[in-house]
């Protein structure tokens, strides 16, 4: 199967307003084109009609998919919940077709359900009749009827590869597939593996009860389990006794490959072969080789075995891992609560390296007496800074910033602002797109985009943008040829605006509070660099602008 060329289905459709067929017979022709790789794509679209019409186009493309056929463990750290959460952290869809119930948790397996054949079948042809599959892998398969099934289904339905983890006994210790099912495997479903991924206790139950307990028997093994059928075979040495290194055995049935990689330690391991095997047919849904995928699969492994160490879930020996490689960030403190709060915008904060370093201020020490001056937000313009320094930096300011419940942004650089996990960015007119922008940082990251004109307000709200940053309100030294829009252009942008406005742009104590009086509630406050960094008391100046800002708002309301 696997290894007949990759291909993609990519289909044009165009949505055409309603009656707009009958009254100038337009008819359209999409011809969906399977594309092999490294050859041309082609997309036919044939439109017939006298005047264009006004349509607004949607290019949809298949996207990898791997169906999985499991059990479903309600502890979420292995079966059909492990396999999603691989496939999703992997980029890939994954639909599922749920062949027992299992009540499951960190302490072992306290029932199992299995789900009634026919059942197993429906869910099967629902999936497969309707879904471009490229890749399915199986999970724990409770009888030899679903493993027939199974094979009845891939015949009328082909797909590139068949990944299959050869589920038997849980690593608690629990039989979840007895020796009936033995026979279907070796008969049935050995022959149409593309790779077979057994620890070492399947692997000896699969060849008859052989002792597995050195490398060269894992080579043995996954010589002997070739020969019955598998096109690659996997033997998963993490049970290995006296192994520093988690050594793995691939045999492609032509040479042996031994993949080491470090043994992490960590309760945290449940789930780790429902996920590898996941991960393998992730990788080959997107178009990988079979040993590509493999190695992926194992370095995702490990990455997420490493993350999630500590990580303590469920009472019992062995606890899950974190698959998105998510879960610390939102534990208690360690990350922020609440996305973005416009009231936020009050005193912000930007940075300069210029002024930090004309007065002998390291970029966190300026953040620090901003934050404790009361700067409501922060945001690194560091615009000649190197980007290694620019990580580090903007780690040591958002612990600061962490601590005092202030928002970080980074201007300019989503990829620091990822590297560092800051609260988010602000970008210009002539740097990445917001939409770009806010697909690469996800829906919980702060955007500002700076705007100077109604339709650019405009633009930011459809983009995604979360503020926006309306100046030069008055002229500035800070930023080179920057157009001033004075307090008429900024109201002008505000009324417009359905997005929160911070104001910048040559604003001090002096001239802060006709700012505040514009009388625009969305409004919310002022940006202001040279007033708070020029200066040797970064505390004392950002205190000042404080309690003018307040007194103005005070007077406002
Ligand atoms: C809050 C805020 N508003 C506007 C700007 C300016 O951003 P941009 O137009 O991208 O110019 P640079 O700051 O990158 O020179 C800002 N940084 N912050
Ligand atoms: C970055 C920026 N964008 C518009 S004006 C400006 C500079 C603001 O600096 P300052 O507060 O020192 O005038
Ligand atoms: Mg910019």
């Amino acid at each position: 199967m696997w290894g007949e060329g990759f291909s993609l289905n990519i289909a044009v459709s165009l949505s055409v307003p309603q009656g707009f067929r009958q009254s100038k017979g337009l008819s359209l022709v999409l011809v969906n084109s399977r594309i092999n790789r490294n050859k041309q794509t082609r997309i036919f679209m044939e439109m017939q009609g006298n005047e264009s019409p006004t349509t607004s186009y949607q290019s949809t493309v298949n996207i990898p998919h791997v169906l999985t056929v499991a059990g479903s463990d309600s502890g979420a750290g292995a079966g059909i919940q492990a396999d999603l959460k691989a496939c999703a952290a992997r980029g890939v869809y994954c639909s599922t077709v749920i062949t027992a119930v299992t009540a499951q948790n960190t302490i072992g397996v306290q029932g199992v359900n299995v789900v009634p054949e026919d059942f197993v079948a429906e869910q099967m042809k629902s999936v497969l009749s309707d879904m471009h599959v490229d890749v399915v892998k199986t999970g724990m398969l409770p009888s030899i009827g679903i493993v027939k099934i199974l094979h009845q289904h891939l015949r009328e339905y082909p797909v590139r590869a068949l990944v299959v983890d050869p589920v038997m006994v849980s690593t608690s210790g629990d039989v979840l597939a007895g020796p009936s099912v033995l026979a279907g495997f070796r008969e049935e479903l050995l022959p149409m593996a593309d790779i077979i991924t057994p620890n070492l206790k399947e692997a000896s139950a699969l060849l008859d009860g052989v002792k597995i307990k050195t490398v060269s028997d894992m080579r043995s093994a996954a010589k002997l389990l070739h020969d019955m059928g598998a096109r690659n075979v996997l033997v998963k040495g993490g049970d290995l006794p006296d192994s520093l290194d988690a050594v793995d055995i691939f045999f492609d049935g032509e040479h042996l490959y031994e993949l080491r990689s470090s043994r992490i330690k960590t309760r945290n391991t449940h789930g780790t072969g429902c996920t590898l095997a996941s991960c393998i047919a992730a990788e080959l849904a997107k178009g990988a080789s079979m040993l590509e995928a493999v190695k992926v699969a194992k370095c995702f492994v490990e990455t997420a075995l490493d993350y999630s160490k500590e990580i303590f879930i469920g009472n019992g020996p062995q606890g899950p891992f974190d698959h998105l490689m998510k879960l610390k960030s939102n534990a208690h403190n360690s990350g922020r609560q609440v996305r973005f709060n416009p009231s936020d915008l009050f005193l912000y904060a930007v940075t300069d390296s210029g002024m930090n370093r004309r007065w002998g201020h390291s970029i966190s020490d300026a953040v620090k007496a901003a934050v404790q001056g009361g700067a409501t937000i922060v945001q690194l313009r560091e615009k000649d800074i190197e980007t290694r320094d620019f990580v580090e930096a903007a780690k040591s300011c958002l612990q600061i910033c962490r601590a005092h419940g202030v928002p970080l942004l980074i201007n300019d650089r989503i990829d620091v602002a990822l590297a560092c996990d800051a609260d988010g960015v602000h970008i210009g007119q002539s740097d990445m797109p917001a939409r770009t922008a806010r697909a690469l940082l996800g829906p919980e990251k702060i955007i500002g985009v700076s705007c100077k004109t109604p339709e650019q307000a405009e633009q930011a709200w459809i983009a995604g943008a979360d503020y926006i940053g309306c100046g030069g309100v008055y002229p500035t030294h800070t930023k080179a040829n920057n157009l001033t829009v004075g307090l008429d252009g900024l109201k002008t942008v505000c009324l417009a605006s359905k997005l929160p406005v911070v104001a910048i742009g040559g604003i001090k104590v002096s001239n802060a509070r006709p700012v505040m009086e514009i009388g625009v509630p969305n409004l919310k406050g002022v940006a202001v660099v040279s007033a708070i960094f020029d200066s040797e008391c970064v505390l004392t100046e950002t205190r000042k602008l404080h309690a003018v800002l307040t007194e103005a708002t005070a007077a406002v309301k």
